[in-house]
């Protein structure tokens, strides 16, 4: 199990990225697979962003990454997914700042119930609309330096996800009192509309040179599920140190679809295990994608 499972298949793309500027969302973690994305991303001699929401934590992981690489071409770049004139703010500052974008990594995530400045459901919110006004302020910069690629981090909890348009119930806000239930529907909610976002994305960048590609990371020993129950935490603890994959193995489908040489006819797939995989009929679903992204850019203010 540990050999097949939790190591997983390896990214064995040995591209180097000199010259080539790479944003990861959230790598300030010392938990998340951001951060062991980005240190990979640094040792292959990329400019990378460090897009976090904490200063503090952002700027010590860019310490962290610097010394581990030996590059200094690591930047910190302020990111609140959960508000959009940060979202707008980063995306000014970066246009403003960097000639280039090659690789844009969209890894954030949240699992907890609470809302955005803007209102939105939390998950829904970071999980997808803030990424979504992310790459659609980005695009241009992306088409102009291409070849270049859209990396979103969703998982295989989109399986259970649902998109339901009449009562919106993916931006509902949760509030407190939400079941446990209730945060991982959500949550697979927000990481299905991850994968429609990636297949309408790659019908919109036909005839580009931009390619885009959407993942399950593997069930990571992470802090992702840090909002729930601290008695069910500490029984969990040990199973999932021995049963999951731990960060640097977690990063490994992401470093895939960001390098991995000869993977652009797979544009708008999902990928696990380093292996592009089928999905679920509903995420296949073109008029959902379809009426998501419009819904998505009415919402961000984009339409
Ligand atoms: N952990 C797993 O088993 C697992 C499984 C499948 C998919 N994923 C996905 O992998 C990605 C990374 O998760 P992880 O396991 O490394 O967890 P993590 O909690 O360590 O990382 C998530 C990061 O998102 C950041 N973040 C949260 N809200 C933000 C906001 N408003 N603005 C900017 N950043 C924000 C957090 O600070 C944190 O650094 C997520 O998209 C998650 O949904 C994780």
């Amino acid at each position: 199990y540990r050999e097949i499972v939790v190591k997983g298949k390896r990214c064995t793309s040995k591209a180097k990225l000199h010259g080539k500027t790479v944003i990861v969302t959230a790598a300030g973690s010392n938990t998340g697979i951001g951060k062991t994305t980005a240190l990979d991303l640094a040792k292959r001699g990329a400019r990378v962003i460090l897009a976090c929401r904490s200063k503090q934590r952002g700027e010590a992981a860019l310490e962290e990454i610097k010394r581990d690489s030996g590059n200094n071409q690591v930047v910190f770049m302020q990111l609140d997914l959960g508000s959009l004139k940060s979202v707008r703010s980063f995306a000014e500052n970066f246009l403003k700042s960097e000639p280039r974008l090659d690789i844009l990594i969209n890894n954030a995530g949240v699992q907890m119930q609470g809302r955005t400045a803007d209102g939105l459901g939390l998950m829904f919110g970071v999980n997808h609309i803030g990424h979504f006004l992310l790459t659609n302020l980005l695009l241009e910069q992306l088409k102009a330096c291409g070849p270049s690629r859209v990396v979103n981090v969703s998982s295989m909890a989109h399986y259970f996800g649902k998109i339901d348009f009449d009562c919106l119930n993916t931006h509902k806000a949760l509030g407190l009192g939400t079941s446990f239930m209730e945060v991982l529907q959500y949550y697979s909610d927000s990481k299905l509309c991850n994968y429609l976002f990636t297949h309408e994305l790659a019908k919109r960048l036909k005839g580009t040179n931009v390619t885009c590609y959407s993942l399950h990371p593997g069930a990571i020993n992470s802090e992702l599920a840090r909002n729930i129950n601290s008695t069910l935490q500490l029984f969990l603890k040990p199973l999932t140190a021995y049963f999951f994959k731990n960060t640097e193995q977690g990063c490994q489908t992401t470093l895939h679809c960001a390098l991995q040489e000869g993977i652009e006819p797979f544009s708008g797939r999902f990928f696990s295990n380093c292996t592009v995989k089928e999905v679920s009929d509903k995420a296949k679903d073109d008029a959902a994608s379809k009426k998501l992204w419009e819904l998505s850019e009415r919402l961000c203010g984009l339409a």
